[in-house]
């Protein structure tokens, strides 16, 4: 039987264990604090992310590290994207010679630019081929309620894509495989970015018109980036781009989409991240990806003006200027710029 081990017990982490085990794998959730431990073990709950939902009863949960690792042939990372490093650091002395790294997280590090699989392979030691990638339109509590949807997994090396995309099929979630993990997390972390920009334009009080006029231009900047990092330009129309770019943008689950609008109707960047009080990635991200662009000579007007914003260099108003107010273009153009 597949093992895999879960780190750590929030919204994503808690919903694609409980995939994970009802795909068959034996799974083990790692949980910080023994009360959440305690919940997933003995009722089956994890009231403090996902109020409501009952987990599958064969998941199991302990807060020991040591003993959620040993043996796993899956290690799944699902923390916020810049606590990872520390994290793994940690952990690393800890998996077995065959594990394979999967991250579920959707964020860029912002010290050094490097993706999520990028700093697992440099921390735990590994080549790519022991890293992977889940990303696509995953909206944790719509899959906790079992409910339809598509992701992708994607690895350089094709067969432990296949080996994950078998221990994580179930008839409700359903995984392709792709060999493209650049795109693939470039897409998850960028679309954060972009579900800012448009839960802004929604707290403002903008129609459809703006909202779609972000989705579609976010689109063409992320795959402008994508494309100079060396990703394949499909995987921006796939299920890890545009796919997971608009349930994450039309979605009011989105902690990406809430945190634009608490800002949108006027809050600053610490009370909504209260209001939201889980991971809202594209805060972050969106400084890192700003500068990986700038290093790769890429034009990113939303995500410019993302960050401009949210340092407080621009008002609402002024922010929409700048992106309505640029010189006009050809909607598309042969070179990155
Ligand atoms: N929630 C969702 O619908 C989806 C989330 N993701 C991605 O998964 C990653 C994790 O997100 P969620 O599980 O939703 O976040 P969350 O905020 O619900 O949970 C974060 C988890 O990380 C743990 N953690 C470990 N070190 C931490 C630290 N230093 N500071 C704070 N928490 C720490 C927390 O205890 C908690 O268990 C993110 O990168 C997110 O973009 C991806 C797909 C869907
Ligand atoms: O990544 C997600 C859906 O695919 C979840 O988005 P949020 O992190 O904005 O909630």
């Amino acid at each position: 039987m597949t093992t895999a081990a879960v780190l750590s017990a929030g919204s994503w982490g808690t919903v694609f264990a409980s995939v994970l085990a009802d795909a068959g794998t034996d799974v083990t959730l790692h949980a910080r604090r023994a009360e959440i431990a305690d919940a997933i073990n003995e009722r089956h709950q994890n009231p403090g992310y996902l109020p409501g939902i009952d987990l599958p009863e064969q998941l199991k949960a302990t807060t020991d590290i040591e003993q959620a690792l040993t043996g796993a042939d899956f290690v799944v990372v699902s923390v916020p994207a810049q606590a990872m490093r520390a994290g793994l650091t940690a952990w690393a002395p800890l998996l077995g010679p065959d594990t394979v790294l999967v991250s579920l997280m959707k964020g860029i590090e912002l010290d050094s630019g490097l993706r999520m699989s990028e700093v697992i392979a440099e921390v735990a030691g590994v080549g790519p081929e022991r890293v992977a990638v889940v990303s696509g339109p995953n909206l944790a509590r719509e899959i906790a309620n079992r409910q339809p949807a598509a992701s992708v997994v994607a690895c350089t090396d094709e067969q432990v894509a296949q080996r994950l995309q078998a221990a994580c099929h179930t008839p409700y979630f359903r995984p392709y495989t792709n060999h493209d993990v650049i795109g693939c997390e470039l897409g998850g972390a960028a679309k954060n970015v972009i579900a800012l920009a448009v839960g802004i334009a929604v707290g403002m009080g903008l129609g459809n018109n703006a909202q779609s006029l972000l989705i579609t231009r976010g689109l063409a900047e992320t795959s402008r980036l994508g494309v100079a990092l060396g990703a394949d330009p499909h995987t921006f129309s796939g299920l890890a781009g545009m796919g997971d770019l608009v349930a994450t943008c039309a979605s009011p689950l989105s902690r990406n989409r809430s945190f634009g609008e608490h800002l949108g109707r006027g809050q600053s960047v610490t009370e909504a991240a209260a209001a939201i009080s889980q991971t809202s990635e594209g805060v972050k991200t969106s400084e890192a990806i700003l500068a990986l662009a700038r290093r790769h000579g890429v034009e990113m007007p939303i995500t410019e003006t993302v960050v401009q914003f949210l340092r407080g260099e621009v008002d609402l108003g002024k922010a929409t200027a700048l992106l309505m107010e640029r010189p006009t273009k050809p909607e598309r153009h042969t070179r990155t710029r």
